[in-house]
């Protein structure tokens, strides 16, 4: 048996930089990774799909040149090894600059293999066992696979797959029309090939309003997506030209060449024997922790997309955070503190932050909204990217900024202005009197703030 005096299971978002903190504290601690260092986002998520999306975004331009009065001779061809590597280069590049960050800790030692519980403070990785005061949990998620009837029988991609795909599908599937699904697709269609959306809700990304789903939708259609939502009865089946899969009844089948599963994301804790350690678990998996990321049990914690609250890098290192400051700084950090924001890095993206007119109006709040296309967004117009509009929403009585949206060009650095300010507490009133430089997409929300109209 090893002693340490904490351990880590999964060297993912929020893993590592803790580790750091046990370290720099002269503490000994073992990390765990069962696959590579990094975890999904570094390796299957995040950098592969953002170094992948420039990389199409660099064709779209290309395509669309005359419309700046540039010309290029000859059609824009995509040499699709070449995208891999560079994204593999990114991939492989954050991957070893964490390794090696690990492995040039000499309190830590990085600990190859699948782990799981023996008992509440004692864990085995093959045939070693560990044990530690302090087990923190950052085991991250999985691609689901549903039980579609057929999926057994034809071959499909989740994530994982695709990101280290080498060629143009000729006819690229994608089931669902949420985050992961929309951003592969319209990276893919950019690539060249034919791609169809197949989503069962009876709109895409249906967590945001109504009028960002709609304009996502006329932004993949304009782009030559096609997109089937409302589909009740996924089904595949082998076929001369690849997989067909149907959709609803009296509705075509689609014939395509590869499949994406793209339905949401499992966490990683069915694998764990958390039983052996007591630890307790929500009817969807995710670890049970309180505000300070406690398990029910003791001494050990959970962080990241496997407890459920927040399924983003971010979210995942800013719970590193609350747990560092409260065990080595004195602090009293709380999950519920946090300001959520993310990006759907489609183009132009979608920036998000804080409650949806949708949500604000469930909330029983008197919400004041206002929008602005970007066609009427003059940073917008010089770059000729002109799709999409911004949003804020903000409660009538009390002057809070409640949430914001931008799906527009720039919209995820754009909406950091609003995130700041409303991690600041701030009113309305203080983002109306900024003043904002000129030109950017920013400063047009004391525009739209001035606007805002009783919804
Ligand atoms: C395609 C895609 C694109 C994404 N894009 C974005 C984005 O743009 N922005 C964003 O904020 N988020 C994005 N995400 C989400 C983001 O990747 C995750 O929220 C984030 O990686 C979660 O970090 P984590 O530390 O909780 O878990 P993970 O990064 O999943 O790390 C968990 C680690 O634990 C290891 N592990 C699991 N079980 C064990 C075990 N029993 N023993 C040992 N090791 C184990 C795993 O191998 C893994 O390395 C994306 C996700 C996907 C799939
Ligand atoms: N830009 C980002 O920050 C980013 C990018 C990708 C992923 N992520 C993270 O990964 C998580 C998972 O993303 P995701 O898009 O896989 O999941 P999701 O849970 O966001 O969406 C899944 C989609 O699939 C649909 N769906 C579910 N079951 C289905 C079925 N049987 N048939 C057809 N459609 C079905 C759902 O209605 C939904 O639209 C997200 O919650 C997000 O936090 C973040």
């Amino acid at each position: 048996m090893k002693n340490f005096d904490a351990i880590i299971i999964g060297a993912g978002q929020a893993g590592p930089p803790l580790a750091g903190r046990f370290n720099d504290a002269g503490k000994t601690v073992a990390i765990i990774e069962r696959k590579h260092v990094g975890g999904t986002c570094v390796n299957t998520g995040c950098k592969p799909t953002k170094t992948l999306v420039a990389s199409a975004y660099a064709a779209h331009l290309a395509r669309r040149s005359r419309d700046y009065g540039i010309v290029l001779d000859s059609p824009v061809k995509v040499d699709m090894p070449a995208v891999m590597r560079r994204s593999h280069k990114v991939t492989l590049d954050s991957r070893q600059s964490n390794e090696s960050w690990l492995d040039g800790m000499p309190n830590c030692t990085l600990i190859r293999g699948h782990a799981r519980f023996e008992a509440k403070n004692t864990v085995r990785v093959g045939d070693e066992r560990l044990t530690a005061p302090q087990i923190f949990l950052n085991v991250g998620g999985r691609a689901i696979i549903p039980d579609f009837p057929g999926i057994h029988d034809v071959p499909y991609m989740t994530n994982s797959d695709i990101v280290v795909l080498d060629r143009v599908p000729e006819h690229l599937v994608v089931i669902g029309g949420s985050y992961i699904g929309l951003e592969f697709a319209q990276m893919y269609r950019r690539f060249g090939a034919q791609v169809t959306v197949i989503e069962k809700g009876p709109r895409l990304v249906s967590r945001e309003d109504e009028d960002i789903s709609e304009a996502i939708r006329s932004i993949l259609e304009a782009e030559g997506i096609t997109i089937r939502t409302g589909a009740d009865d996924i089904r595949f089946r082998k076929h001369g030209d690849g997989v067909a899969v149907h959709v609803s009844a009296g509705t075509p089948d689609v014939i395509g060449s590869d499949i994406l599963l793209a339905v949401g994301r499992r966490p990683n804790t069915d694998d764990l024997d958390l039983d052996k350690a007591g630890i307790e678990t929500d009817d969807r998996g995710h670890i049970k922790v309180d505000d300070y990321l406690s398990t029910n049990v003791p001494g050990i914690w959970a962080l990241g997309d496997c407890n459920g609250k927040g399924a983003f890098t971010h979210t995942a290192y800013n719970d590193f955070e609350i747990a560092a400051a409260n065990l080595f700084d004195g602090e009293e950090r709380k999950v519920s503190d946090r300001v959520l924001g993310y990006a759907l890095y489609i183009d132009p993206p979608l920036g998000r932050v804080g409650m949806s007119e949708t949500q604000a109006r469930k909330a029983g709040r008197k919400v004041l909204v206002g929008t602005r296309p970007m066609e009427r967004v003059g940073r917008a117009v010089e770059k000729g990217e002109t799709q999409g509009f911004m949003k804020i929403v903000a409660d009538a009585d009390t002057r809070e900024i409640l949430g914001a949206a931008i799906l527009g060009t720039g919209g995820d650095e754009s909406i950091h202005g609003v995130l700041d300010m409303m991690n600041a507490g701030a009113t309305y009133d203080q983002l109306r009197w900024a003043v904002p430089i000129h030109p950017t997409v920013s400063e047009l929300w004391p525009t739209v703030i001035l606007g805002m109209q009783p919804a």
